[in-house]
């Protein structure tokens, strides 16, 4: 796969979510879950959220793509969680994981735990969270160092990168780290995505929102072009929201407009580094 290829299925990714408004349903955090819809909206996909085992099953049927974030957790998702991952594991479609917060309390450890044998499409974290998620399904040989100590990262997107070959070698899928420059790979190729802004660590759902997105791309792209679709147009538009406001409060909804207005093409062409591994 050469640059200009990957360039061309952003654009067509992008130009598929316009034109067919895919929905992507999440089961996700009570905190940001109003943002990751309205990205979602924004960039032309179709938003619903869900909670209960039985919608969780349903969403899986007759969604193109889902969205797992786990960083409120309640009672029921011990069914709805495994048995939604189930299904999209059975029907071979695309779903993405955020493990946020990883490492804190028991249920969520074993949320996460029990998704290793459905292997999901795409994994979305900051580099903590991917790190912990690599040694809590044991695909690194070193012992962990875990310095996760809620939602936000305290290790840098460089240091996650063999943790996200060893997930991304696991699943068969894409692995996504955001940090200051996002990585994106799928085992065999390394896509480094540059561009938003210190805002965007200044308001909470960033990374919610990016894992949104990147549901929505996935309805229509393979894991590794909707993983990077999804960097390219959060980093475009966080840098034009950030030139246009002071603080972070003005920040998020200038982000939400700049997300509708972003172009397939500049998409593809804000600035990113590609190497076949
Ligand atoms: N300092 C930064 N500069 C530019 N973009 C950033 C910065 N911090 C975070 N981002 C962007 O914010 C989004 C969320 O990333 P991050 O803050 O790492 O996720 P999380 O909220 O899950 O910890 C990504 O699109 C990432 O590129
Ligand atoms: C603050 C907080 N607490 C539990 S989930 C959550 C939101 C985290 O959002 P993000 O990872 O996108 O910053
Ligand atoms: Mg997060």
């Amino acid at each position: 796969m050469k640059k200009e290829e990957v360039q061309a299925a952003i654009i067509e990714a992008v130009h598929q979510v316009k034109s067919t408004n895919p929905m992507a349903p999440s089961i996700t955090n009570t905190v940001t879950i109003n943002f990751v819809a309205n990205t979602q909206i924004a960039v032309g996909g179709s938003a619903a959220m869900v909670y209960m085992p039985d919608e969780g099953k349903t969403m899986a049927n007759i969604a193109q793509a889902m969205y797992i974030n786990v960083g409120t957790i309640f009672p029921i998702y011990e069914e709805t969680l495994p048995q939604t991952a189930a299904k999209l594991h059975e029907l071979g479609k695309n779903w993405v994981v955020d493990p946020v917060a990883i490492g804190i309390g028991e249920l969520r450890t074993k949320l996460l735990n029990d998704f290793k044998p459905y292997k999901p499409s795409i994994i979305r974290g900051n580099a903590s969270e991917v790190i912990a998620l690599a040694h809590l399904w044991h695909l690194l040989d070193h012992p962990s160092e875990s310095k996760v100590r809620g939602v936000d990262s305290t290790e840098s997107v460089d240091q996650a990168t063999e943790a996200a070959l060893a997930l991304a070698l696991y699943t068969g899928g894409a692995v996504s780290v955001s940090g200051k420059t996002d990585l994106v790979t799928d085992g065999h190729h390394i896509a480094h995505s540059h561009g938003g802004s210190s805002f965007m660590g200044k308001i909470t759902g960033a990374g919610c929102s990016l894992g949104g997105v990147t549901a929505v791309y996935a309805c229509v792209a393979d894991p590794f072009i909707a993983a990077l679709t999804a960097c390219q147009v959060f980093n475009l538009a966080g840098s034009r929201a950030e030139a246009k406001v002071k603080a972070p409060g003005s920040f998020q909804p200038q982000f939400i407009d700049e997300l509708y207005l972003a172009s397939a093409e500049d998409i593809a062409h804000n600035s990113f580094d590609f190497v076949t591994l």
